[in-house]
C-alpha cells in the first residue's frame, strides 16, 4: 500500500483554484505544493487570514488526508481500491496523465477513449493543477466508446457530458466547507486546449446504423493516417487508453447483459436500437476493439455496483458472463474501485 498526497474536498479545491491570489501566495498554508508530499494525518485544519476570499472574513477549512488505494493483483488485472471517490479520482488523473506523457513521448500522440456516465465526474482532477498545466493536450485524440444517438447538445449525449461536465453533479460537502454558493469543478473538455480536430464525436445527423458506420470509417481513416495503431494480434484498432465505466447491471460501453451485440466479433463499431437503459438508440465499440486496447481503466464507484464487481473479481463462477467480465485487453487492465464498489470482494 502506498501513501497518498494530501486530499482536499472538491469545494475547497474549487475555491482554491478560483482565486489566483490564493494559488500563488507562498505564505498560505494550503499552497498547491501541499498536494504532493505524502501525509498520514487523518484530519488537518487550515485557517487563512482575513484577506483570503472576497472579503468574506475569516475562513476555516478541514481537509481530509487519507491513504491511497489498496492494490490487489487478480487474474483479471490490477485492482485498486480507494477509501473515497475523491482519492480514486486523484489516482485516476495521475494514471491518465502518466500514460498520456508516455505515449506522447513515444509516438507524438495519445489516443484516449471515454465512456459516459459517472466516469466523467471521476476525471475531474485532470483539469486541475498539476495535471491541467503539465499535460500536453495538443497530442490528445479523444474518442467515445459509446454514444447515444441524440443531438450533440442533448442532455443524454456523452459528448455533451464530457464537454460541459455538468451532467453529473460533483459532491458539495457543506460540513467541510463554509462558503455558500461555490460551484464544484467537474471534468470538462472545454477547459483544456485539445485540438477541435482531434475530438471524434458521433455524426448526430445520421441514423444509429449510419452513425456507427460513419464512426468506423473515421477510425479506418485514422489507422491509414497512422494516428491510430492496429493490434498485430487481432487486426482491430488499438487505443492507448480506454477509460470505461460500468452500469449497475454490469454493462460496459453500450454492451448490455444478454444482448446479442456482446458477441459481435467483426464490426469495429456497431449500433443498438433497443438499449435497456434509455435512450434506446446508441452506437458502441465492440468487444474486439475494446479488448485490443493497450490499457483499460475500469472506473467503478458506489454500492449499487458491488454485485457485478463481485461477479467479475470474486470467486463466484457464472456460465453467462456479464459484459464487464468480458473486458480482457491484450494490454493492461486496472480496476479503479471505491470501497463501496469493492464492498463484496
Ligand atoms: O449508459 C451508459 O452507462 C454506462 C455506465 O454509466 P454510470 O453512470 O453508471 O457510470 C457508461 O459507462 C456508458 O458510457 C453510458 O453510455
Amino acid at each position: 500500500m502506498a501513501s497518498s498526497p494530501l486530499q482536499f474536498s472538491t469545494p475547497f479545491r474549487t475555491l482554491l483554484l478560483s482565486s489566483p491570489s490564493l494559488r500563488k501566495s507562498p505564505r498560505l498554508p494550503f499552497h498547491p505544493s501541499l498536494f504532493s508530499p505524502p501525509l498520514t494525518q487523518k484530519t488537518l485544519t487550515f485557517s487563512t487570514g482575513t484577506r483570503a476570499v472576497s472579503g468574506s472574513g475569516k475562513f476555516c477549512w478541514r481537509a481530509k488526508a487519507s491513504m491511497a488505494g489498496t492494490t490487489m493483483e487478480k487474474g483479471k488485472g490490477k485492482v485498486e481500491v480507494f477509501d473515497s471517490e475523491e482519492n480514486l479520482s486523484v489516482s485516476l488523473a495521475k494514471y491518465t496523465a502518466d500514460l498520456a506523457a508516455k505515449f506522447s513521448k513515444e509516438k507524438g500522440s495519445f489516443t484516449v477513449v471515454l465512456s459516459g456516465g459517472s466516469l466523467i465526474k471521476s476525471l475531474r482532477k485532470l483539469v486541475e493543477p498539476p495535471y491541467v498545466d503539465a499535460i500536453d493536450w495538443s497530442t490528445w485524440h479523444v474518442f467515445w466508446v459509446d454514444e447515444r444517438v441524440v443531438p450533440k447538445d442533448h442532455d443524454d449525449s456523452n459528448y455533451k457530458l464530457a464537454f460541459d461536465g455538468k451532467g453529473v453533479k460533483c459532491n458539495l460537502t457543506p460540513t467541510t466547507f463554509t462558503v455558500q454558493g461555490a460551484v464544484a469543478l467537474c471534468f470538462s473538455l472545454w477547459q483544456v486546449p485539445i485540438l477541435p480536430g482531434n475530438v471524434y464525436a458521433i455524426n448526430d445527423a445520421l441514423s444509429a446504423e449510419g452513425a456507427a458506420d460513419d464512426y468506423e470509417t473515421c477510425l479506418k481513416h485514422l489507422v491509414k493516417s497512422n494516428v491510430l495503431s492496429v493490434s498485430t494480434a487481432t487486426g482491430f484498432p488499438k487505443f492507448d487508453l480506454m477509460l470505461l465505466g460500468m452500469g449497475p447491471d454490469g454493462h460496459v460501453a453500450s454492451l448490455f447483459p444478454g444482448h446479442p451485440l456482446v458477441k459481435e466479433n467483426e464490426k469495429w463499431v456497431t449500433f443498438i436500437k433497443d438499449s435497456p437503459k434509455p435512450p434506446p438508440e446508441r452506437i458502441t465499440f465492440t468487444f474486439p476493439v475494446i479488448n485490443s486496447s493497450a490499457h483499460i481503466a475500469l472506473v467503478i464507484c458506489g454500492a449499487g455496483k458491488a454485485g457485478p464487481v463481485h461477479s467479475a473479481l470474486g470467486n463466484s463462477q457464472n456460465s453467462d458472463p456479464l459484459p464487464v467480465q468480458m473486458v480482457s485487453p491484450e494490454g493492461e487492465l486496472v480496476w479503479f474501485l471505491d470501497k463501496d464498489a469493492a464492498s463484496k470482494l
